[in-house]
């Protein structure tokens, strides 16, 4: 393969601000910031750090992927709100590898219910190689981040078209980075010549009454998956689709549902790094998917999608300088998600008494934990024999979650048993749901 062909024109480099930039929540069509950006900075600062780090092997056992250069390294981090920091080979193109696995997980999820998709595939971490043999007790692979999982999922998708359901992974793949998706086909016919431990897998899976249809067309569209060619780039924008509830913050486009991308972040935290996934969980915590071609793809919950590149591995098929990489900045910039959450603003903009009536002014969004502050003052209030009326303005109110509708109304119900006159005004309409 002419890695040369591979490197694709640096993309829009411009650091236009977002048309509001004080709102914070404007999608960014190709907003990627400049060199003089903080956050490239800290990108850099990154770079640096690990670039000395020279162990680990590029994998050869699909040939086409030992002539990659152990030198590359690019790292990328696309916002929640859909600006990209890329630093490094940024916009050399690699293939996907095992980081497909998690994206078709979420199809056959949103296709078939996760019920379904679990009567096929187990969601324990293995503790075993990316490659093992086994399936367990019930004849399933133990999840679908090894190996013979994915096949098995790959073979759960579904498509009207018969012979087509590689077109509908390789086009929902793309709606996840944001743009057409194409497999490389050298590393595809290096691995389909050479892939014949995956064939024992399916015909495993088979045995075992979990693989649907065929092992060989299930075993192609796997190698296709596995050879799309992407950026570390292409990997921060789906790893932020996840991150943000499964709409692409690049392009708006919803692409799974919010649950889908819950799901599929609970299976990348598990059993995303193979049997290094307990070692990850404890000095990254971020869900992350790694690969044999070198690219860690990492999504923090609400925050930020980061895509790793640099092709030498350790000996559980994880980049060595993307795993130093993903910890530097776990634990530099607090992404664990595990990390404890800053307290959020108070709920209420304002609690005033004027003689009898106590009025209670809410802000912003309501969820569980925000309304469960809200009822409890207004609690409070039963208690308080100066009380007799209750006013909960809800003006500044921007949404309210069903669990926080509950709270409230049940709290109001409470208040008018005990006597107390609670009005609400809601001139926005939060408390329809
Ligand atoms: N860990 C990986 O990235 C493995 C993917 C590779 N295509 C294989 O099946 O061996």
């Amino acid at each position: 393969m002419d890695h040369a062909a591979n490197v694709r024109p640096a993309g829009p480099r411009t650091a236009e601000s977002p048309a509001d930039p004080a709102s914070g929540t404007q999608r960014n069509d190709d907003w990627e910031a400049d060199d003089s950006s903080p956050v490239i900075q800290v990108l850099e600062k990154i770079r640096a750090e690990v670039a000395g780090l020279s162990g680990g092997r590029v994998a050869d056992y699909i040939p086409e992927l030992a002539h990659a250069d152990p030198g590359l390294f690019g790292v990328a981090a696309v916002s929640a709100h859909g600006r990209s920091y890329c630093v490094g080979d940024a916009d050399y193109a690699f293939t996907l590898q095992s980081i497909s696995k998690p994206f078709v997980y979420a199809i056959a999820v949103e296709q078939l219910g996760l019920d379904v998709v679990h009567e096929h595939v187990g969601a324990e971490p293995s503790g075993e190689p990316f490659n093992a043999i086994s399936l367990d007790e019930r004849g399933r692979p133990e999840n679908p981040m090894i190996n013979a999982g994915a096949i098995v999922t790959t073979s759960l998708v579904e498509n009207s078209e018969p012979g087509k359901r590689f077109e509908r992974i390789r086009s929902v793949l793309s709606e996840f980075a944001g743009r057409e998706l194409e497999v490389d086909e050298d590393v595809y016919r290096s691995e389909t010549e050479t892939g014949h431990r995956n064939r024992a897998l399916g015909y495993l899976s088979l045995a075992g009454g979990v693989l649907v249809g065929s092992v060989e067309d299930a075993v192609q569209d796997y190698f296709r998956q596995c050879a799309l060619s992407v950026t570390v780039r292409d990997l921060a924008v789906m790893a932020a689709t996840l991150a943000v509830g499964g709409v692409n913050p690049v392009t708006g486009e919803q692409v799974v549902s919010q649950r889908t991308a819950r799901h599929t972040l609970s299976i990348m935290s598990s059993c995303g790094m193979y049997d290094r996934a307990g070692e990850w969980g404890l000095r990254v915590g971020i869900p992350a998917k790694s690969g044999v071609s070198g690219g860690i793809l990492a999504a923090a919950p609400g925050a930020f999608g980061v895509g790793v590149f640099s092709p030498p591995l350790d000996d559980a098929g994880n980049s060595v300088r993307g795993v130093a990489a993903l910890e530097r900045l776990s634990d530099d910039y607090d992404l664990h998600m595990l990390q404890m959450p800053a307290e959020p603003p108070s709920p209420m903009h304002s609690v005033t008494r004027d003689g009898t009536r106590l009025e209670v002014r809410l802000r912003g969004e309501i969820d569980f934990l925000a309304a469960e502050q809200v009822v409890s003052r207004l609690a409070e209030a039963i208690d308080d024999s100066r009380v007799k009326s209750v006013s909960v303005a809800l003006e500044r109110v921007s949404g309210l979650s069903d669990a926080a509708r509950g709270l409230l109304a049940a709290e109001l119900t409470e208040l008018a048993d005990a006597g107390v006159d609670a009005t609400v005004s809601d001139p926005r309409g939060v408390r329809e749901p």
